[in-house]
């Protein structure tokens, strides 16, 4: 079964790697691999008085994946929106590859870093091709600028995310895990070298969510694609993450490789679940035994 996955996603990968050795690769923004990317003294919230992020600091590996987990409302999301510009901060800095990413123009900042947010909205009735071209092109404008490569980057997209047989449907028609894989195929169609995934396999069977990481892992080995995503399956962290940060109230309570974050005391702290870990040639083996004293 997994041999069969991997042998249809090579062929996919094959295509859209392939177009990172074209010589106008830069011209989508790309400065190559390992992009570094950094987060210093964040405050980032809904309301000044009382932020939900309030002075953590977090240097992305760069050419990494960087798996952010915690419990229900720890923080997780907001972190990926302050950190992809989305929420504007009310302290600190993001820097990108030497650059603090408020000052990047939109434009910019698109064609280096791509977010996968969970409150996705498509417009009206919009077939799968023309979604994943707004996610190409995710402001307005950019339209004028269509060229061969863009062409190209959406087919690629379309493909690695497996979602060719829906390329004419109607988004509106798509089952919730068809519409997850739309969303992926439009952050890949920016092909930038950061990648912001807010629960890249919620809504997805089994199949697509090996996939998906799959894809991640990938795309991390053949691009070096800087990833930061939000998992809840911390078997599934630990497994296809280089580094694992756990946030708790909004502030990281532990990070590192996973098999120093992912241990039966911090699961009892932060998640408020009595668990068993044990270390294998896969990474910690997690078996939750009940839910204990959960203080959010
Ligand atoms: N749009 C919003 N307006 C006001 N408060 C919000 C908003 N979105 C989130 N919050 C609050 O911010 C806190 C952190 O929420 P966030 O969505 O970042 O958590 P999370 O760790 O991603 O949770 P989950 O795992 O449930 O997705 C929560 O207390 C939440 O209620």
């Amino acid at each position: 079964m997994v041999k069969h996955v991997n042998t249809n996603l090579n062929t996919r990968l094959g295509t859209a790697v392939s177009k990172r050795t074209t010589p106008t690769a830069d011209a989508t923004g790309g400065s190559g691999a390992g992009a570094t990317f950094a987060g210093e003294d964040l405050v980032i919230g809904y309301s000044k008085d009382d932020p939900v992020i309030d002075g953590e600091s977090l240097v992305v590996p760069p050419g990494e994946v960087t798996a952010l987990v915690g419990p229900n409302g720890s923080g997780k999301s907001t972190l990926l929106k302050g950190l992809a510009d989305q929420l504007a901060l009310d302290g600190g800095s993001v820097v990108l590859d030497g650059r603090e990413i408020h000052q990047l123009g939109a434009k910019e900042l698109a064609r280096k870093l791509g977010l996968l947010s969970q409150e996705n909205v498509s417009p009206g009735s919009i077939s799968v091709e023309e979604l994943v071209y707004h996610g190409r092109y995710p402001h307005r404008g950019f339209f004028d600028s269509v060229g061969e490569e863009d062409e190209c980057a959406v087919r690629d997209a379309i493909s690695l995310a497996g979602v060719d047989h829906l390329h004419e449907r109607e988004v509106s028609s798509l089952s919730g895990g068809q519409k997850q894989l739309v969303w992926i195929a439009m952050v890949l169609a920016q092909d930038t070298d950061v990648l912001l995934l807010d629960e890249p396999t919620t809504f997805l069977d089994m199949h697509h969510q090996l996939e998906v990481m799959e894809i991640v892992r990938t795309l991390r080995e053949d691009r070096e694609i800087t990833v930061v995503l939000v998992l809840h399956d911390i078997e599934q962290a630990a497994r296809y993450a280089d580094h694992v940060v756990a946030l708790k109230g909004g502030e990281i309570q532990a990070r590192g490789a996973p098999e120093e974050v992912v241990t039966e005391e911090l699961l009892a702290a932060v998640f408020g679940i009595d668990a068993e870990v044990e270390l294998t040639d896969r990474g910690p083996r997690v078996t939750p035994i009940r839910a204990c004293h959960h203080d959010p």
